[in-house]
Formats: structure tokens, C-alpha cells, sequence
């Protein structure tokens, strides 16, 4: 075990330390083992942060967006240089497999690479005006101080999909990272030295939510907040930006829906099915969170599936040949316990899987048995409430309405997910599935040109692509005369 590290907040380009002197522990969820010990930051240390970024705004506002966009550049270098490092960070205090975090760190860099590339099509309009010889011109300017607010299921690639456009843009940044999951942010300020970024455009504040992200929500040098989490945390910071009419962009859970048909291709949705649910141990806010199967190859897919899931290897997520590490925490880890448990209560059938796993290196972590479900109906708790888990529910369906009417039977609309070859119903799949991104005959994984957006209880806003980064800028509009 290596020796635990101490942090303090990043502020204005240097290592500064909180206003007092708690700190979290962080730790290994595979493990238990203490990782580090980080700043606790206090409303003081918030409002400095904030005026720090409002301190280097007007100088990073006023250069071309190109220079800007360097900057970016050389981050991204640094990021793909210490590739090994950081996924060796993300795996110790998220618990994905170190393959899986290899992937997240070159995820970080196309987001990043996404704004740095297309700063420059942030383009504004000209109008004719409404007196002879007038121009109306409508131009782009950023927004001023963003905060960002992050989740721990992503946590390098969650802080890169907020800083890449808001920097890029022309704003300054602070974020605060997950309690549970500040080393990998951490890690990129350190980059972020080494870059030789201007001091003050990006500053991490870490701490807990109701303290310190509820701090950078409700400080007026605010204007933008941008945050990846639960939707009940969503509402409550919707709730207090509003006090000072400021934007928000939600990116709260997902209930996906995933569909197969009778003429899919059977081995390639169960593959999928598998990745989408499995993945990140199931703390993935586009997972697979139910599994609808047209009854004349429910058999088929079921003798299929439970071959793929038996497969899974799940242990030490350092090991090249893990498939699923642990949970995030214990806490992640009884709520998943209880909804499978409330789930067989209310008429399931565990076919895989339904426990803790324990015994020798289990009993350090949290780790939770790859889980398979059926004799699942549409009414039971886990298919309305995500799970955020390894628990695959398979729903028997027995047509394509049947399939669509209950894939829409819920609050939540980010991700769905259909296996078919006739085009006829991916036509129809598209027009009437209520979810903002759709992955049509293959496993999910938004690309940094897309546009992450979900709807109802899934967030507001949306991130990612050109859409995405037009929402960290705002307009201003001149009328212009000679
Ligand atoms: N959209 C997604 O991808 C994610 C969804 N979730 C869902 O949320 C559930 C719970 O996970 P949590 O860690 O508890 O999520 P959370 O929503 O409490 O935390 C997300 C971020 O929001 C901050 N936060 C919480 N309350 C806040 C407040 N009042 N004001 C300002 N900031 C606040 C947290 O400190 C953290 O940085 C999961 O089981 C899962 O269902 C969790 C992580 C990511
Ligand atoms: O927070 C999530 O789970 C998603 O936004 C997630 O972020 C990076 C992954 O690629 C997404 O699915």
C-alpha cells in the first residue's frame, strides 16, 4: 500500500491551502485503503476561488480564441503523455477496470480536443438592420465564471467535458469535484502548471455538495453551472441558481431502455447488453436499466445472455483481465443490495448473481455479484428507479408497441438503445422513443461530436459537440451605425 497523499485547493494556478483545517479521506473502494487527504473547502475559500476566476477573466476573454485553443492543446499533450498515471488514479478512486480507465482518459482528451478545435466556429450572425445602411450584428461572448459540479463515475472525463468548452469559450473555471473522487481533477490542475495556463482560469474547490457546491451555486460571480449528478441534487442547485437568474445545464440520471426484436442480431445485442449494463459496474447514466426482449427470441437471448454474464470477471480492478471492479461506496452498494431484494419481493427471479460478493479480497471492498433478473414487469420499483448497478432486468415484450409503450413508461429520458434490422421500425423507433440519444443496433458511448442531452427527470441542457459548446457563450447583440 502506498503512503496516503495530502492535497489543498488549486487556486489561482498554485496549491493553496483552506481557510481550516479539515480534510476527507479518500479511499480505495476495492481496497478500503486510504488513498488521500483533501482540503474541506469553506465558503471563504469558495468566494476566493470565484474571485480569483472573475480576477483573470477580462485578460483570458481578450485573447483569440486560437491562443486560447493552444493552451487546450498543450493540456491534451500532457494528458496523453501521463495516460498510465492518470487511468492508475481514476482505478484507485472510482474502482473501473484500469482498461476501462484508459478509455476514460483518452474520452477526457477528445472533449477537450472537441472545443479546442471548434472555438473557432462559434460564429455570431449578421442581420439587415431596420435603418438604411445599419448592421445588426449578433456575436458570442462567454458567460464570465463558470462552475462546474461533478459526478465520481467519470471522474476525469466529467471535469474535461465542463472545462474543454468553458475555457475554449472564453470563461474562466472552477470546479468541484466529487467528495468521493478528487484525485484525477487534482492530477489535471498539477497538468495544468505544466501547461503553463494563465493563473486563475482554472481552480478546484474541493469539499461536499451541500457546503461547497452550494457555495459556487449561490455566489453572485457565478453565471454558469454546469453539473453531472443525481436529479434531487439537480433540482436543489436549479432551485438556488435561480435566486440569482442564473444558467444551469443539468446532466442528472437515466432509466435506458433496451430493445431487442425478433429479427435482431442476437449475439450482438446480448454483447451490448452486457457492455451497457456492465460497464463501470453499472454507474453509468446512459446504462442498459432494462432489457426489453421480444418474446419469440426471449429464450435464445436468455441462454445467451447468462452465458455472457456468468463470463464476467469480477475482482481487482488493477488486473488487466477484471471485467467489473466494485462499487463506489458501501453506501452505493446497499442501495443496490435493496433494490434487487425489493425487486424479488415484488416477483423477480434472480437467475445470476442477487448478493454481495465476499469472502478474501471481497470483504475489503464493495464489491456486488454481476446480477441478472427476470420475471421483471413493468410496475416493480427497478424498472421506475435507476440502479446504478450490475443488475441486468430482462423484460419479456411481445410486439414493437408493447416495446415502445413501455420503454417510454418513464420519468427519466436520456438513453435508449434498439436492436432490429428492419428499418421501417428504426424509423418508427426514432420518431416515438422520448429519449435525447439513441443508439441504434450497438452499445452506448457518447462521441465527444454528439450531443449528450437527456430529458424529464435526466437533466437540462445537454453537453458535448457544437451544440454543447454553444451553451458557454452567451450573445450580445449591436446595432450598428456609421
Ligand atoms: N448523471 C450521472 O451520470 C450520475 C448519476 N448519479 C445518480 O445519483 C445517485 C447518487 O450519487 P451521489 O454521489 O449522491 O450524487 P450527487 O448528485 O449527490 O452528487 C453529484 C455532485 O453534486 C454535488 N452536490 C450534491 N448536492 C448538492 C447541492 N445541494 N448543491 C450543490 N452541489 C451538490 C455533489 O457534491 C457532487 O459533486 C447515484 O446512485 C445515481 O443514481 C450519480 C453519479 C452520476
Ligand atoms: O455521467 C455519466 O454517466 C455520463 O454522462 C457518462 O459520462 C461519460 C460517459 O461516457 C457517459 O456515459
Amino acid at each position: 500500500m502506498t503512503k496516503p497523499t495530502t492535497h489543498d485547493l488549486f487556486i489561482g494556478g498554485e496549491w493553496s491551502k483552506a481557510d481550516n483545517t479539515e480534510r476527507d479521506t479518500i479511499r480505495n473502494p476495492a481496497t478500503g485503503d486510504v488513498l488521500a487527504h483533501v482540503a474541506v473547502a469553506g465558503e471563504s475559500d469558495v468566494k476566493r476561488a470565484l474571485q480569483t476566476a472573475q480576477d483573470a477573466f477580462p485578460a483570458w476573454r481578450g485573447l483569440i480564441a486560437t491562443d486560447r485553443a493552444d493552451y487546450l492543446y498543450r493540456l491534451i499533450e500532457l494528458i496523453r503523455r501521463d495516460t498510465e498515471k492518470l487511468a492508475r488514479i481514476i482505478t484507485s478512486e472510482n474502482g473501473k477496470p484500469l482498461k476501462e480507465a484508459r478509455i476514460e482518459v483518452n474520452f477526457a482528451i477528445q472533449l477537450i480536443r472537441f472545443a479546442a478545435e471548434n472555438v473557432r466556429r462559434l460564429e455570431g450572425n449578421i442581420i439587415p438592420g431596420s435603418r438604411p445602411g445599419e448592421k445588426i450584428l449578433i456575436e458570442k461572448i462567454p458567460h464570465g465564471v463558470v462552475a462546474g459540479i461533478s459526478a465520481w463515475n467519470f471522474p476525469l472525463a466529467l471535469t474535461a467535458r465542463k472545462l474543454g468548452p468553458a475555457l475554449a469559450a472564453g470563461n474562466t473555471f472552477v470546479i468541484k469535484p466529487h467528495e468521493l473522487t478528487p484525485l484525477s481533477t487534482l492530477a489535471l490542475a498539477e497538468l495544468s502548471v505544466e501547461a503553463g495556463f494563465p493563473k486563475g482560469i482554472f481552480n478546484v474547490v474541493t469539499g461536499g455538495g451541500v457546503t461547497v457546491g452550494n457555495a459556487l451555486v449561490t455566489n453572485p460571480i457565478t453565471r454558469l453551472i454546469t453539473m453531472t449528478g443525481s436529479t434531487p441534487a439537480g433540482r436543489k442547485i436549479m432551485a438556488a441558481a435561480s435566486e440569482g437568474l442564473k444558467e444551469v445545464r443539468l446532466e442528472l440520471g437515466g432509466k435506458a431502455p433496451f430493445i431487442v426484436m425478433e429479427d435482431a442480431d442476437i449475439d450482438a445485442a446480448v454483447n451490448a447488453a452486457v457492455a451497457a449494463r456492465f460497464m463501470n459496474c453499472g454507474q453509468v447514466c446512459t446504462a442498459n436499466e432494462r432489457t426489453y426482449v421480444h418474446t419469440a427470441v426471449y429464450d435464445e437471448f436468455l441462454k445467451r445472455l447468462r452465458t455472457k454474464v456468468e463470463a464476467l470477471k469480477t475482482g481487482n480492478p488493477l488486473d488487466e483481465d477484471t471485467d467489473m471492479g466494485p462499487k463506489i461506496s458501501a453506501q452505493e452498494l446497499e442501495k443496490v443490495d435493496a433494490m434487487v431484494r425489493k425487486a424479488v419481493e415484488q416477483g423477480a427471479k434472480v437467475e445470476l448473481g442477487g448478493k454481495r460478493l465476499t469472502g478474501g479480497a471481497y470483504d475489503r471492498g464493495n464489491f456486488y455479484a454481476p446480477t441478472l433478473l427476470t420475471n421483471v414487469k413493468g410496475d416493480m420499483d427497478i424498472v421506475q428507479n435507476e440502479v446504478f448497478g450490475p443488475v441486468l432486468s430482462l423484460i419479456r415484450v411481445k410486439d414493437f408497441d408493447d416495446a415502445i409503450t413501455q420503454a417510454n413508461n418513464s420519468r427519466y429520458g436520456l438513453s435508449a438503445y434498439m436492436f432490429t434490422q428492419d428499418l421501417k421500425n428504426i424509423m418508427r423507433m426514432t420518431n416515438e422513443l422520448n429519449f435525447g440519444e439513441i443508439y441504434v443496433n450497438r452499445e452506448g458511448g457518447e462521441a465527444a461530436q454528439g450531443f449528450h442531452h437527456g430529458y424529464g427527470d435526466s437533466g437540462i441542457g445537454g453537453e458535448d459537440g457544437q451544440y454543447g459548446l454553444e451553451a458557454y457563450v452567451d450573445t450580445k447583440t449591436v446595432y450598428l451605425n456609421a
